[in-house]
């Protein structure tokens, strides 16, 4: 249930946030929102984003204020521009509608932010074998061709998914194999046009054995890179139907429909085990504003039809979406009209059923689109309703024997690697335990003073747990990125000195422009977090300050306490670190297999040649003599000096780089209590743990303990903080 409690989350820096009104007038809710928090992973996740206010709108009044980034409040009541100035004729008082979605993002947000957080996880949906869809929603002009496209420098969360996708099968196993292929269409006026080979037929949809549609004649092509992939929806976009309206010069009267098919084959031995064909849909919808708004000049019967089938098929949509909504409440069998429009025939399979959906619904901040924002957040509101259950889209092919009980080996070793982990756990958690309390201060005072600072000690610490966990998981994004430019230093480092004359250059400048805004974006969230980390720290820090003066000086029993906490902090730090190792050793495993690929295809090549002058009795002595000790080299059979191995003693990649991307270095807590590590011996270890020390002065020195200590049990038993 929703309720003023639930609004309360930590607050990001970067974002203008408003305060909860003190009684919020209504909370908008569909009879839906019990089922919404109980009910496993949606299917359906929807984000609002507020896109920046135009030249136009600067002076109107805000009508859209973010409560978080979760939640924000339509037309909220006290603003100061609410003069009567501003005041619209006929509102008597502001509607003030508390709204709560899968994330809210305002006018600072960047698509790459929009993309990490709302679209990226689909993708690997995807490749896990369940259909997915992403559309944007929302008014003329409110950015939903921003969203989805990007404009100059900007690319949008199209490009992402896109890059993205080819970036993760490249990582890929052998074994499993991918084939993407894409469509991209547009629906203007109820029919369709294929953007990928203009023309001006129009294409026929029709019903297909398993409950979907095909669209009969649709270009369907076949993409091999990331590369590719962008330019087919470079080609569409030019052929996208526009026409100015009076809400916006460039607005789109169609819906764009980009789609992407996945077919993956995992197979064993040349035979194939598995295979799962999965598609992605992603949509630019037209403006949901009504006609009369949109045209209310320049009226003329073309821009009439053209309104009247974008709501149409908007509308077929809402209803649909009502429909999902309603069998998701009630259960049963419900009818679904996918049949009312093009639009809903064509996303039958992919709104609710199978298939896993994103809805970004955009809008305009300003009072001037007052009665557009309300009723697109109102749509948003109730496609949360919608959760069905997903299944995955993969069947079996000949599964033999031998590859299920490799299968069945895979699973064993992830079974063996996690039961270590646990074991490594447990061992801390019970060090931890037997860690000797101090006697002395077994006059509970010090536990009264700690559990009187429960809840702020609490939170601040599983704030810390959280922030560092973000902190380090950003530094390892940052380092995947630095390898990826070393592979493509060495990668045109080497083809520079190697390729023929007219071999086009390796420099794919699109995939270097995705590397370039994500390490942008890794850059932004990294500082951002450390400063979040930083502040946490000096929270933490002066609260420890404040209990201690509470209390004797050396107190054994806050020592222990908060090297507890430290600890856990550094056993978190551990785990993310060691996942970082594997992740880089495999990028760097898979990307000497993908060149060691193209070196096998390339002596193939040479051996042909080799052949040929021989042949033509073209070969010299020295010839013959370089080629069969490149050939022992390649063969692991000797180890020869190439002319090529001076060119790589220039190279300007380091093992040094590859050394700085295997380290994480971001932690640098200075906390106040020494930490104290009891040999096997018994014998103690005094370890100041800050890594890097700030500004506050060390701690002192601790006394030796006492030579008896007190059991952990008695430790365990009355402290009730952690
Ligand atoms: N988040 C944003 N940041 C900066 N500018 C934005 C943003 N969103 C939209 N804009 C600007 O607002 C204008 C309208 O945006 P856009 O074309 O994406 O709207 P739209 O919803 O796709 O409209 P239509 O339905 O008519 O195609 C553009 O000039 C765009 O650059």
């Amino acid at each position: 249930m929703m309720n003023r409690g639930s609004i309360k989350r930590p607050l990001s820096d970067s974002t203008n946030f408003h305060e909860p009104p003190a009684k919020l007038k209504s909370v908008v809710r569909d009879d839906d929102d019990d089922y919404d928090d109980d009910v496993g992973p949606k299917n359906i996740q929807v984000y609002i984003r507020v896109r920046p206010e135009s030249a136009k709108e600067l002076n109107s009044r805000k009508v859209v204020a973010l409560v978080d980034d979760q939640s924000l409040i339509f037309d909220p009541p006290n603003d100061p521009y609410q003069s009567k100035k501003y005041k619209e004729i006929g509102k008597k008082s502001s509607k003030d509608l508390f709204f709560s979605f899968d994330g809210v993002f305002d006018e600072h947000t960047t698509n790459i932010q929009i993309y990490e957080r709302a679209v990226k996880s689909f993708v690997q949906s995807l490749l896990d074998g369940f259909n997915c869809t992403i559309f944007a929603y929302g008014p003329t002009g409110s950015g939903k061709t921003y969203t989805m496209l990007g404009y100059n420098g900007e690319p949008g969360v199209m490009f992402y998914t896109a890059m993205e996708l080819f970036h993760i099968i490249e990582t890929k196993p052998s074994e499993e194999k991918f084939e993407v292929s894409a469509s991209y269409f547009e629906i203007y006026n109820e029919k369709i046009y294929d953007l990928l080979t203009p023309s001006s037929q129009t294409l026929k949809v029709v019903d297909n054995m398993g409950g979907g549609v095909n669209i009969l004649g649709l270009t369907v092509k076949p993409v091999r890179n990331a590369d590719e992939l962008i330019e087919t929806l470079e080609t569409g976009n030019q052929y996208r139907a526009q026409q100015a309206t009076d809400a916006n010069q460039t607005s789109s009267r169609s819906h764009a429909v980009f789609q992407l098919f996945l077919r993956k084959k995992k197979c064993s031995k040349g035979k194939k085990m598995i295979q799962q064909e999965t598609k992605m849909c992603l949509v630019d919808l037209a403006g949901s504003e009504r006609a009369s708004i949109a045209y209310k000049e320049k009226r003329s019967k073309v821009l009439h039809r053209e309104g009247g089938n974008i709501n149409k098929s908007l509308l077929a949509l809402g209803n649909c979406i009502n429909a999902l909504a309603a069998k998701c409440r009630k259960g049963g069998k419900l009818y679904i009209p996918y049949r009312s429009s093009v639009l809903t025939r064509i996303l039958s399979d992919s709104l609710g059923g199978n298939c896993r959906t994103a809805m970004i619904a955009t809008v305009s901040p300003s009072s001037l689109s007052y009665d557009d924002t309300h009723n697109t957040l109102t749509y948003a509101n109730r496609t949360k309703g919608i959760n069905l259950a997903l299944k995955r889209r993969s069947c079996l092919v000949g599964i033999q024997p031998r590859e299920q009980s490799l299968a069945m080996d895979a699973l064993r070793q992830e079974n063996i690697a996690l039961a270590e982990k646990n074991i490594m756990l447990e061992n801390e958690i019970l060090r931890l335990k037997r860690m000797p309390a101090n006697p002395i201060s077994s006059d509970m005072s010090s536990i009264e003073i700690l559990n009187s600072f429960k809840n702020i000690l609490d939170n601040l610490f599983s704030c810390r747990l959280e922030l560092r966990r973000k902190l380090l998981e950003c530094e390892s994004e940052m380092k995947k990125i630095e390898l990826k430019y070393i592979f493509r230093k060495i990668q045109s480092e080497t083809l520079d000195n190697k390729k023929p004359p007219k071999v086009q250059d390796v420099d794919d400048s699109k995939s270097a422009r995705y590397l370039y805004h994500q390490k942008l974006h890794y850059e932004d969230r990294f500082n951002q977090l450390l400063k979040e980390v930083t502040d946490n720290e000096d929270q933490i820090r002066s609260l420890e300050d404040l209990i201690r003066s509470k209390v004797k000086v050396d107190d054994y029993f806050i020592d222990a306490f908060f090297e507890k906490k430290h600890m856990e902090a550094e056993l978190q730090d551990k785990i993310v670190i060691d996942k970082h190792h594997s992740e880089v050793s495999y990028a760097i495993i898979t990307q000497s297999q993908n060149w060691l690929e193209t070196l096998d295809a390339a002596m193939k090549m040479n051996d042909i040649f080799f052949r040929m002058l021989d042949g033509l009795k073209k070969l010299s002595k020295e010839r013959e003599e370089e080629y069969h000790n490149v050939v022992k080299k390649f063969e692991g059979k000797k180890s020869v000096v190439w002319r090529d191995d001076n060119l790589q003693k220039q190279s300007s990649v380091h093992w040094a780089d590859i050394d700085n991307v295997l380290r994480l270095s971001s932690y640098t807590s200075t906390p106040r209590t020494p930490f104290r590590r009891y040999d096997d011996e018994g014998g103690l270890e005094i370890i100041c743990a800050g890594l890097t020390p700030k500004s506050s002065p060390p701690s002192p020195p601790l006394p030796p303990l006492p030579p008896s200590p007190q059991s952990s049990s008695s430790l365990n038993a009355t402290f009730t903080i952690s």
